[in-house]
């Protein structure tokens, strides 16, 4: 029950505490108009019965001011559980959805990795849709409609238990079908959730990769895994509804039948001349009363499992453990790596790697496709933590680091660079928040973009597309390394851009380049000649291992797979490092 309304809150229960009270003080105000309805209907039925010789009209208008008042509460009860319930819900989604993105922000790259991005999409939107859903028209319904029975019943018990026990026999058998058709509610729920996901997922899949669609002319597996899972979904909807409604049906039949064996109850008394005709009718309109938001409530428990599910997933997301570590990193900035092993899965990637990179110095990383050199750019910059060894930072465990705190003391420009659908000012801030228009136009100065960028219809207001698919492979690039001039971090972690790039292009981005890594740490992945030759230390990297590591010079003289791919290189027109 705990879990329940933790899962449906998105573990904020406390926000929904006062819509709960208000829709339970609303149903109750509900209760009491009937009340004086039977009142007057006993004093009208006492006078025509001969039990009163006069009509008592002073009672009557109590009875009728008693309804104005009470009608008058439950307007503004029912404002109040209105309101409360939209506030409540809307402010706690809204809480909740910037809760999960600071937190996925904070967990680890490897665990967003193994996720589909349609799946963290799903539970952004629809989760968090579902449990507003839940919390503004079934959370307060259904708490409501489980405890007005059990007071006005017990209310009932004390003006005449045989009618209310009539009233409630069906109720066991009631709660017995729920109960029971509760775990194959959630084993349905389950998989028509997860057909929901699959399709979030597939048609993200399609729409992304619908370039590459038209690009080759492909029509089928895409559309086809896309129709599957709209298919798949129809089926579970199908099966969920199907398959449960009848039972839900049922568990309502029993409990209304409570209300015919009262009729008859009641019937059998009054003949009996056990209770009068206006006690009856108490009866009748208060059980009504009663029934049909019980009735309402549990029509409204199938969707109210499946959103409780959806907050199950919110939750759950939120118990991901977040990169450990607090302390501050050291201004020094050595690099070390002591035996270093990484897997992503089952699959090891990095084998017992050392390495040293000094500050102040440049290390060239090259190496075969595949042989790890992202991965070890990666876990400098403590995307991940390795399985063993340490990766240092100054001197001190990167496990022990914040790694908010250590990301500003690195600047990453990678091959895939993502531009946000923004102005291009904007997108270079991302460096540095408060940077102002002339150190934005500074860095993109030194970065080379400057001229290309004042060239746009509205020069650092051009808005990029979503991903940047406005601009071209290099002008994303050097936009990035703007972004890390202005971050001024002392190291520099650079993946070089292995496409080719028209001479002009070739020649700003050198340049960028160049400005961006004078005096820094940096390590960077080469694919170029150029670089590697200056480099103070090159590392050859080989299915994980180091083979060797030096200067151009000693590695060509040890005759090494250094000396081999630069062979290999040379003859090429390519000036690639990596084959
Ligand atoms: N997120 C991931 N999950 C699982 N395996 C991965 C992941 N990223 C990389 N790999 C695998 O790890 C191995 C090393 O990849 P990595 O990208 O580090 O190599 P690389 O030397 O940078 O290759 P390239 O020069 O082609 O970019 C590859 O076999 C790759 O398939």
């Amino acid at each position: 029950m705990m879990n329940t309304l933790r899962y449906i809150t998105a573990g904020n229960p406390r926000k929904m505490l006062k819509p709960i009270l208000w829709t339970v003080f609303a149903n109750l105000a509900n209760l009491f108009p009937f009340g004086c309805v039977a009142a007057a209907v006993s004093m009208i039925y006492a006078y025509y019965s001969a039990e009163r010789p006069a009509l008592d009209i002073q009672g009557l208008w109590l009875a009728w001011g008693g309804m104005v008042l009470f009608l008058a509460v439950l307007f503004i009860g029912e404002l109040m559980a209105y309101r409360s319930t939209y506030r409540g819900a809307y402010e706690s989604s809204a809480e909740g959805r910037a809760q999960v993105a600071e937190h996925l922000r904070k967990l680890p790259l490897g665990f967003l990795l193994s996720k589909d991005s349609g799946e963290l999409g799903h539970t952004m939107m629809n989760d968090f849709t579902q449990m507003e859903h839940a919390a503004t028209h079934s959370l307060p319904q259904l708490v409501s409609g489980a405890i007005i029975p059990v007071l006005a019943f017990g209310g009932l018990l004390f003006v005449d238990w045989r009618l209310a026990a009539a009233m409630l026999a069906g109720f066991p058998v009631t709660i017995l079908i729920l109960w029971g058709v509760s775990r194959l509610e959630r084993k349905l729920g389950k998989s028509h959730s997860q057909a929901r996901i699959d399709q979030a997922n597939r048609l993200q899949e399609y729409l992304l990769g619908m370039k590459i669609i038209k690009a080759y002319n492909l029509r089928g597996e895409n559309f086809q895994r896309l129709e599957q899972a709209f298919s798949r979904y129809r089926r579970e909807s199908i099966k969920l509804e199907g398959v449960l409604g009848p039972f839900f049906l049922v568990a309502i039949a029993f409990m209304e039948a409570g209300l015919s064996l009262m009729t008859m109850a009641g019937v059998y008394l009054i003949l009996g001349g056990e209770i009068t005709v206006p006690l009856f009718a108490t009866f009748l309109l208060v059980g009504t009363r009663v029934f049909d938001p019980l009735s309402a409530a549990i029509m409204r428990l199938p969707a109210f499992k499946y959103d409780v599910m959806a907050g199950e997933r919110i939750v759950n997301l939120l118990k991901q453990p977040v990169m450990a570590g607090e302390k501050e990193p050291p201004e020094d900035h050595d690099i070390r790596l002591e035996n270093v092993t990484f897997a992503y899965g089952e699959k090891t990637v990095l084998d017992n790697v050392s390495m040293d990179m000094k500050k102040g110095t440049l290390t060239a990383i090259v190496g075969p496709s595949g042989s790890g050199k992202s991965t070890l750019l990666r876990l400098i910059a403590r995307f991940y933590d390795p399985q063993q060894g340490k990766v240092l930072f100054g001197g001190s465990d990167e496990r022990e680091m914040d790694p908010e705190k250590l990301m500003k003391k690195m600047s990453m420009v990678f091959q895939d660079v993502y531009l946000f659908q923004d102005t291009i000012r904007n997108n270079i801030r991302y460096g540095r928040e408060d940077a102002t228009q002339e150190e934005i136009e500074a860095a993109a100065k030194e970065a080379c973009c400057h001229e290309f960028i004042m060239k746009l219809p509205q020069g650092y207001d051009t808005i990029v597309g979503e991903g940047g698919s406005t601009l071209s492979g290099g002008e994303k690039q050097r936009i990035s390394i703007a972004r890390a001039v202005l971050k001024n971090a002392p190291v520099i972690l650079l993946d070089e851009a292995t496409s080719s790039l028209d001479p002009e292009n070739e020649r700003d981005m050198q340049k960028a380049i160049s400005r961006l890594i004078k005096g820094r740490t940096v390590i960077l992945i080469a694919h170029r000649l150029k670089t590697v030759v200056r480099a103070d230390r090159i590392v050859v990297l080989d299915k994980g291992r180091v083979v060797e590591q030096g200067r151009h010079e000693e590695l060509l003289t040890n005759g090494g797979l250094y000396a081999k791919l630069w062979e290999l290189q040379s003859k090429t027109s390519g000036w690639r490092i990596t084959p």
